[in-house]
C-alpha cells in the first residue's frame, strides 16, 4: 500500500515556517508583509477559498485585505483597484481569485497586476522567469510550487534522471509544473486529451501529477509500481445517497495498492496551494526590501 501523502501537515509546516520568518521581518525591519485579495462574483467555493486565504494571511502575521466585489462589477471598476494595490507600498501581493465572471476578460486583469506583487505567478513576466529557470525574483504558481514541496518530501531534493508525466496543460498548473519538474532535471511528458495510449505514456511515470478536472480519471493500471502520485484534481460528485463528495483525478482507492507514495483528495495539494500563497507573499515582501529570498 502506498504512503499517503499529508497534504495538510505539510502545509502546516510551511505556514510555520512563513510566520517565524515574518515575525522576525517586522521585528528586525519593520516590514510587515501584505497580502490582498480580490473576489468578484458570490461562486461558493471562490468565497471558501478565499476567506481560507485571508484568515491564512492574518495568521501569518500578515496585514491581510480583502475586497469582495460584486458580480456585475466592470472590468474598468476591477483594473482601478489593481492599480490603487500596485502602488500601495504596504502591500507586497496581490490575488484575484479565479474563476472571474464571464464579462471580465481575465488575461488584462492578471497583466494588469504588477510582476512584482503577483503571488499568483500569474503574470508573462513570471511565467518567462520560470521557463528561464529566473528563480531568483520569479513567483511561481501556489498550486504546481506546493505540489514540487511534496514530491520533494517523499522523494528528496534529487529528481535528477527520473521520469515525470504531467496530465493536463493549464497555464496555471500542467505547464508550470512541466517547467518546474524540467528545472529539477526530471525527463518531462505533458500528456493531454489528444495523446495516444495516455494509460501507457503514464505507466513511464516515476512521478505522475494528474491535473485534468476529470473525476478519477487515473486508474490503478495507469500507475508505474512505486511510483509517487501527485493528485492536483478537486472535483465534487454525486453519490448514490443524494450527497456529494470530492475527489481527485486518480482513482485513489486503485491507485494506491500501486503506487508508492500518493496524495490523497482532500487533503492533499489543495492546503499547499494556500500555504504556498502565504510563502509568496513572504518572499515578494522579502525581495521589496532588498533582502535574499527566502526558501522553503
Ligand atoms: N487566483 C487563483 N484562483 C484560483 C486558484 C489559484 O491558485 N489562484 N486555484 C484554485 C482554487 N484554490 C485556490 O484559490 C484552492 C482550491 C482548493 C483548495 C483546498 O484546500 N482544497 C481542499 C478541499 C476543500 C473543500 O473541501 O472544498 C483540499 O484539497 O483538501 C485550496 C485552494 C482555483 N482558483
Amino acid at each position: 500500500m502506498a504512503q499517503r501523502i499529508d497534504g495538510r501537515q505539510i502545509a502546516e509546516d510551511v505556514v510555520a515556517q512563513v510566520k517565524e520568518r515574518a515575525t522576525k521581518l517586522i521585528a528586525d525591519k519593520n516590514i510587515q508583509p501584505g497580502l490582498a485579495v480580490i473576489i468578484v462574483g458570490v461562486d461558493p467555493a471562490s468565497q471558501v477559498y478565499v476567506a481560507s486565504k485571508s484568515k491564512k494571511a492574518k495568521e501569518c502575521g500578515f496585514k491581510s485585505v480583502q475586497h469582495t466585489l460584486p458580480a456585475d462589477t466592470s472590468e474598468a471598476d476591477l483594473l482601478a483597484l489593481i492599480a490603487n494595490l500596485n502602488a500601495d507600498k504596504s502591500i507586497h501581493g496581490i490575488l484575484v481569485q479565479l474563476p472571474l465572471p464571464g464579462h471580465i476578460d481575465s488575461g488584462r486583469v492578471i497583466q494588469t497586476i504588477a510582476p512584482e506583487k503577483d503571488v499568483d505567478g500569474f503574470h508573462f513576466v513570471n511565467v518567462g522567469k520560470l521557463v528561464t529557470g529566473e528563480t531568483e525574483t520569479a513567483f511561481v504558481p501556489c498550486t504546481p510550487a506546493g505540489s514540487m514541496i511534496l514530491i520533494e518530501r517523499v522523494r528528496g531534493k534529487d529528481l535528477s534522471g527520473l521520469t515525470a508525466v504531467v496530465v493536463g496543460r493549464s497555464n496555471i498548473v500542467g505547464k508550470p509544473m512541466a517547467s518546474l519538474l524540467l528545472g529539477a532535471n526530471c525527463t518531462v511528458t505533458v500528456a493531454h486529451s489528444r495523446t495516444k495510449d495516455l494509460p501507457a505514456v503514464c505507466r513511464t511515470a516515476d512521478i505522475l501529477v494528474a491535473a485534468v478536472g476529470r473525476p478519477e480519471m487515473v486508474k490503478g493500471d495507469w500507475v508505474k509500481p512505486g511510483a509517487t502520485v501527485i493528485d492536483v484534481g478537486i472535483n465534487r460528485i454525486s453519490t448514490p445517497d443524494g450527497k456529494t463528495r470530492l475527489v481527485g483525478d486518480v482513482d485513489f482507492a486503485e491507485a494506491e495498492k500501486v503506487a508508492g507514495a500518493i496524495t490523497p483528495v482532500p487533503g492533499g495539494v489543495g492546503p499547499m496551494t494556500i500555504a504556498l500563497l502565504m510563502a509568496n507573499t513572504l518572499v515578494s515582501a522579502y525581495l521589496a526590501a532588498g533582502l535574499e529570498r527566502p526558501r522553503f
